[in-house]
This record gives structure tokens, C-alpha cells and sequence, in this order.
């Protein structure tokens, strides 16, 4: 139901339906609520956009202008758009699908405003879906890719709404309009934390469709000549190629961990808060940010590559990788840009590092920064070893955190305002973050590979993906680990002879490797990638259904080539 929705028309698409409005009625709606409002939209008997992004503002929701200020005569809220930046924009589904919106505007009551809060909202009638009074609403235009979904715009001329239909279960406005303040004024952000997290599980599997996708093409594709008279070898053959893409297939299956983590983490730090305890709440908003921001700009760059290791055919939509970069694009912006994301992560460990400091033992993801010794201890590694390649991307973030951490120190003691200091060394400290999510990832995939129960040939494989991954980190990033001596040259030599051996042994295992992933064609929607590998007989088949290919000689003939041509050749 939900997929014929996405492609009917085209122009419809209740994907945030699903992945925003309803987990948004789980996570804040009371239990009355839900019980007015969850069934409906389990049962797809309302649809529903998450309407927070205003054409003014997306990443700064507190700047948010939609007002919902309430009226104790009436008990309702007045629901209204103020300005033209106000404008909802981006939702996905709110053009022309949604007739339900959660709306995030900034809550008024008795006078006094108390921050953005969600709101249930109505937006077109369920009789004849025409906008409800008061109510304008349309798409946003085309967009860079995902164009079946209608990312819309919506204006609120003082719509009234009961004031039941502000989401209650962590902050509440009583009928004589008293605010109740809720434990912490980021659970209204909740849903945001757990999109974030399941967006790591988006980014595996597009990085799993890309390199099934480029590893099955690349063992199909026989080009040039590897030595003279032999025949054309598959272009996996190359070690170029490989470069490309077991990083990538690597990177895939290190993400698809990570998210496993994530969602083990959201679940039981959320039931703690269920049962009061918010402790665990700032450590799950810089993991899941970190983590977002992280596995979807890895992804993004990973799918163009292994695009362009398909060379022309890459290029072409019967590949399936145009589409598959453009959604990861999206990924990087929405839910949290991931810039902004990753300074919401570096600010958990400049203050982490802050407490650690002053002599606190540091727990969960950023134990490491309290353990992990300044001065290094530089010596012949064993590269090949996962412990020695964990403590090293450990290490380094460490001392990133570090660097950026006593440098912001260091312009505070200047005078400069805490704000200014932090802009100032805002660069260090994404790159901190950065290598921060990065050692999460290579430690948890060890872990992983080390516990997972499976076949101990393939926990063999896996760990060959693993320190594949590891060592491909290391050697794109050498001077992060030579900068304090870490890791020598001689260390970093051997990281990259390691990689090379890593690839050659990946290399048998790799169609086996992207099978594993078991993404049917009909999933994958890539002539490249059909698991029968046969990507020429389909090409052609593809590339007739063009709808160009309907005529044999196209109406544009008629209109512009041929009286351009007449008129050139009439001046020879
Ligand atoms: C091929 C790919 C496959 C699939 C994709 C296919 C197609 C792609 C198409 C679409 C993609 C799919 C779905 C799209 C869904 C997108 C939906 C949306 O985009 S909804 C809108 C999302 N918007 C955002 O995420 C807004 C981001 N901004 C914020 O979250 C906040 O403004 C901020 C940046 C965190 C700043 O908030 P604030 O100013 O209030 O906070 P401070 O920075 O001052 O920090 C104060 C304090 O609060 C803590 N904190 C902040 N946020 C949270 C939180 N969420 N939870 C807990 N705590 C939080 C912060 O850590 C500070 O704590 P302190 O240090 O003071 O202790
Ligand atoms: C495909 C797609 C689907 C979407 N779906 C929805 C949806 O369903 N519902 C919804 O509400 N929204 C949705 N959005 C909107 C999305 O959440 C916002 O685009 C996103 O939050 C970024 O906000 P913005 O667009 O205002 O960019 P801005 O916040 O204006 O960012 C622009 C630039 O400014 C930088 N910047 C901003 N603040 C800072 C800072 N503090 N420090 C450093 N740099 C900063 C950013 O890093 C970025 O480079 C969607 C967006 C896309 C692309």
C-alpha cells in the first residue's frame, strides 16, 4: 500500500508518514492521545507530514516562527504563519499527500513564550482533501533527486485547534493556560534523536546497494588489457578498483553495525527516560548527530565512487547510482545538517573532556578520552592486528578532542567570549568529532566481527573487512597519526603494504560479500546490478524504453533541427 502510494502519481510519497509523523505521535504524544491519533495513522486511515522546517529556518528550530498561541476563552491554540520565512518548507509529503501535520511553532501562553513545542494540526479535509480554512499548501518545486515525494510548503492564517491537540506527554499547557515544564526542554527534540539514529541504517544500506551494484558490475565489465595478447579481464581484476571499492563495501558493512549499536543504544537510554531517568540523554543526541553526520556524508562520497568506477554506464539512471547518490545527498542535509550535527557532537566531548579534566571517569562511547595517554609511545605496530588499530584511532581522537578542547581554552584566556572562542576553533573541533565517530566505528565493527556469531570462515572474512577498513582509515588520514608520534612512517609503510594484502584477499570473497547483503533487483532497480548479470542484453532494453525512442525521428526535427539546418544550408 504504502509504495503504490509512493509512486502513484509520482507525485506523492507518505514516506514521512511513516519514519516522522507517526514515531513523532509515539514518542510525544499522552497516552490519550495516541489512543485518538496512533491507530489512525498506523492504519494509514489519516496521513501525516512532520512540519518543522521553515523557509527561514532548519537548522536553528529554537529561530522557529510559526506561533501557537493559546487562547483560554476558547481552549484552543491559534495556529499562525507571521511572515514568509515563516513558511513551512521541506516537509516531505505537505504539498499535496498529508492531511495531518505534527507543527512545530514556538508555544505562547498567558504572554509569555516558552520555546517550540508539537502540535497537531489538520491540514485538508477527509472528505475531498481540499486545504482546511485558513490553510495554504503546495509542493517546494523539483528537487535534486526523490522527486516522487511532494516536499511541500504550508501557511497558517490564526487556524484554531483544540488544545488537546498540543502533543502533551512531556510538556503540558493546563486549560487556564499554566505551562507545565517537561524534564528537559530537548525531549521535545526526541524524535530528531531517534530519525538521526535510523538514518544510520539508511546510509549501510545505500552504501550496500552501491557496491553490490558497482562489485557485480565490475566482475561483468571486461576492459582493456592487462598484459599484452591476454584477454580482457574483468575491471575487478584491477587493483585501482579494488581501492575504489572494498573501502566502501568495508565501510558498508562497519555502518550496518554501527546502526545495530545505535538502535540497542535509543532503546534502552529511551527506556530509562520512560522511567525518569535522563541521564543517558545527552550522550544519545552526540552519538546519534555524530553517527548521522558521519555514516551519511562516508555514504554520499562512497556511492559517487563506486559510480564512478562504473564508468560511462555508472553515469546512466539504468544504473541505479544517480538515484542511490542523490537520496544519500539528501541524507547529509535533512535531520540535521550534518555540519551542525557534528558540532552538536563536539561539543559532548569538549565538555566530556572538561569533566575528565577535573578528574571524572569518563563512561559509554567517550571512555576512551579519559584512558587513553597523552604522550605516545611510538615503536614497530603490529598493523595487522585489530586491537593495535582500535587503540590507534582511539589515540588520535584523543588527541584531536584534546587539541581542540585547550585551544578553545587557550582564546578564552585571551579574553575572547566562550561563543567566539568556539566559532574560532569550530574547524578543529568538527575534525575532532570526526575522528571522535570515526574510532567509534572502527571499534565497534572489531567488536563486532569479534563476537558476532557466525561460521569462523566467515568471521575470518569480517575481519579482513574490518582491518581493510581500519588501515584504509589510517592511510587516508596518515597525518592525524604521525603528528604526535603515534605512529611512524615505518608504521604507517606497513599500514599500507597491509591494505594492499587486504585487498587481494577481500578480492575472492567480494561477490559473496554484496550477496550477503541480499538486496533483491527489484530493491536494487539497477541493470548493472541484476543478479544475473545480465547488464548488456538489459541495458538495451532499458535504453529502448526511453521515452526519446518513441519516434524515429522526433518532433523537435520538425520545429527546430530541420528549419535550422535548411536556413544554414540556404547561406552555403
Ligand atoms: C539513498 C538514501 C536512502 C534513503 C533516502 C532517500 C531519499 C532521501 C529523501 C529524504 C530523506 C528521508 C527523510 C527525510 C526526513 C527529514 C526530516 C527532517 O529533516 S525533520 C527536521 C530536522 N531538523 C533538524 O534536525 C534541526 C536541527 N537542529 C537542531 O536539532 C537544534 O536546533 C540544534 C542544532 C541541536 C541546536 O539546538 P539548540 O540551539 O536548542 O541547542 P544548543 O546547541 O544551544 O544546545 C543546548 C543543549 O541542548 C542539547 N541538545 C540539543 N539538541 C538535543 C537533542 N535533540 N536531544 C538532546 N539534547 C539536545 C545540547 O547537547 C546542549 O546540551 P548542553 O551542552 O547544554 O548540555
Ligand atoms: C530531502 C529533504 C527532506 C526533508 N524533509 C523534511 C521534513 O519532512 N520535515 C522537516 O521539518 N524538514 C525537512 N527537511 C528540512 C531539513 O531538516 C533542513 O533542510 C535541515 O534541517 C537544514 O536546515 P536548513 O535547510 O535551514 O539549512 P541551514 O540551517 O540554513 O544551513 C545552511 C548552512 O549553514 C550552516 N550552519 C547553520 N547553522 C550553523 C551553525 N550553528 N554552525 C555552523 N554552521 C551552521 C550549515 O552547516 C549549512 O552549511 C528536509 C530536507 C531535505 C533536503
Amino acid at each position: 500500500m504504502a509504495a503504490a502510494l509512493q509512486t502513484l502519481g509520482g507525485g506523492i510519497g507518505i514516506t514521512l508518514h511513516w519514519i516522522a509523523f507517526t514515531p513523532t505521535i509515539e514518542q510525544q504524544a499522552t497516552e490519550e492521545q495516541k489512543k485518538k491519533w496512533l491507530k489512525l495513522a498506523q492504519d494509514v486511515a489519516i496521513v501525516g507530514a512532520y512540519a518543522q522546517t521553515e523557509m527561514g529556518h532548519g537548522t536553528f528550530v529554537r529561530g522557529l516562527e510559526t506561533t501557537a498561541t493559546y487562547d483560554p476563552s476558547t481552549q484552543e491554540f491559534v495556529i499562525n504563519s507571521p511572515t514568509l520565512t515563516s513558511t513551512k518548507w521541506w516537509p516531505g509529503g505537505l504539498g499535496k499527500t498529508a492531511n495531518h501535520a505534527t507543527v512545530m511553532a514556538q508555544l505562547y501562553t498567558r504572554g509569555k513564550c516558552y520555546g517550540p513545542h508539537n502540535f497537531m494540526v489538520q491540514i485538508r479535509s477527509l472528505e475531498n482533501h481540499q486545504p482546511c480554512p485558513g490553510v495554504t499548501l503546495g509542493d517546494i518545486g523539483p528537487k535534486m533527486e526523490s522527486n516522487g515525494n511532494d516536499n511541500g510548503f504550508a501557511r497558517f492564517d490564526h487556524v484554531r485547534i483544540p488544545r488537546e491537540n498540543m502533543l502533551m506527554k512531556f510538556a503540558r499547557v493546563e486549560a487556564d493556560g499554566t505551562y507545565v515544564q517537561p524534564p528537559s526542554s530537548k525531549l521535545a527534540y526526541s524524535n530528531m534523536v531517534y530519525l538521526r539514529g535510523t538514518f544510520v541504517m539508511s546510509a549501510a544500506q545505500a552504501l550496500a546497494s552501491a557496491t553490490t551494484i558497482a562489485v557485480r558490475y565490475s566482475c561483468v565489465r571486461r576492459q582493456s588489457e592487462m598484459k599484452p595478447g591476454e584477454p580482457e579481464p574483468q575491471i575487478l581484476e584491477y587493483q585501482t578498483q579494488q581501492y575504489k571499492l572494498f573501502p566502501q563495501l568495508a565501510a558498508a558493512y562497519a555502518f550496518w553495525f554501527a546502526s545495530w549499536f545505535m538502535t540497542q543504544q535509543h532503546g534502552s537510554i529511551t527506556g530509562s527516560m520512560e522511567k525518569g531517568d535522563m541521564s543517558g540523554l545527552a550522550e544519545l543526541h552526540a552519538l546519534s548527530a555524530g553517527l548521522k553526520s558521519y555514516t551519511t556524508a562516508v555514504t554520499a562520497r562512497g556511492i559517487d565512487v563506486c559510480r564512478m568506477a562504473c564508468g560511462g554506464h555508472g553515469y546512466s539512471h539504468a544504473s541505479g547510482l544517480p538515484a542511490l547518490f542523490g537520496g544519500a545527498a539528501a541524507l547529509c542535509t535533512a535531520e540535521g545538517e550534518n555540519t551542525v550535527m557534528m558540532l552538536q557532537t563536539a561539543r559532548y566531548l569538549v565538555k566530556c573532556f572538561a569533566q575528565s579534566q577535573a578528574g571524572k571517569r569518563l563512561t559509554g562511547t567517550v571512555a576512551y578520552l579519559s584512558a587513553v595517554q597523552p604522550s605516545p609511545v611510538a615503536g614497530n605496530r603490529n598493523m595487522s592486528d585489530l586491537g593495535t588499530l582500535v587503540a590507534a584511532f582511539q589515540h588520535r581522537a584523543a588527541r584531536m578532542v584534546r587539541h581542540a578542547a585547550m585551544q578553545m581554552q587557550g582564546e578564552m584566556q585571551k579574553g575572547k567570549a566562550r561563543e567566539d572562542a568556539w566559532n574560532s576553533c569550530s574547524v578543529l573541533l568538527i575534525k575532532a568529532a570526526e575522528a571522535h565517530v570515526h574510532s567509534f566505528v572502527v571499534r565497534n565493527f572489531a567488536e563486532t566481527v569479534q563476537t558476532v556469531e557466525v561460521d569462523e570462515s566467515v568471521r575470518a572474512v569480517l575481519t579482513s573487512l574490518c582491518q581493510l577498513y581500519s588501515l584504509y582509515g589510517i592511510t587516508e588520514h596518515a597525518g592525524d597519526f604521525l603528528k604526535d608520534g603515534y605512529l611512524t612512517g615505518r608504521d604507517i609503510d606497513a599500514a599500507s603494504s597491509h591494505l594492499s594484502a587486504m585487498l587481494a584477499r577481500v578480492r575472492p570473497d567480494a561477490v559473496a560479500l554484496v550477496d550477503a547483503f541480499d538486496l533483491h533487483d527489484k530493491i536494487l532497480r539497477s541493470v548493472l546490478g541484476r543478479y544475473d548479470g545480465r547488464v548488456y542484453e538489459h541495458l538495451y532494453e532499458w535504453a529502448k524504453k526511453s521515452p526519446l525512442n518513441k519516434s524515429e525521428v522526433h518532433e523537435s526535427y520538425y520545429k527546430y533541427l530541420q528549419p535550422f539546418l535548411k536556413s544554414n544550408r540556404a547561406k552555403l
